[in-house]
């Protein structure tokens, strides 16, 4: 898996708002809010099926409503594309546990 350049992380953060990047490391963060646990623990479920389906995990902590995702390549030592996919996935995932 190729690590993306600068100009590729610049395009794909503009399409991320809510995710800010750590340049240094390498990954990309967010924290999702939702209603109760039990939205949040909905959503985590969607982004385990999804990171099972791709062989690309999430590292991320639960407390109580809130998930705190960062997503990184381990393979590459950076960022790849599946950590842009998989944060497209989480935004949809997280619209729909926000309703
Ligand atoms: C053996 C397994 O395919 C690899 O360890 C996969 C699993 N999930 C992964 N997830 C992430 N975020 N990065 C990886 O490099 C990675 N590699």
């Amino acid at each position: 898996m190729q690590k993306l350049n600068a100009q590729d992380i610049e395009q794909a953060m503009a399409e991320l708002p809510d995710w800010q990047l750590d340049a240094q490391r390498g990954a990309i963060r967010r924290r999702f809010q939702f209603e109760d646990f039990s939205q949040a623990f909905a959503f985590m479920t969607r982004i385990a099926l999804y990171a099972e389906k791709n062989d690309h995990h999430p590292e991320w902590s639960n407390v109580y409503n809130r998930v705190d995702v960062t997503l990184t390549t381990h393979d590459a030592n950076g960022l790849t594309q599946r950590d842009i996919d998989l944060a497209r996935h989480a935004d949809e995932a997280a619209r729909a546990h926000s309703r």
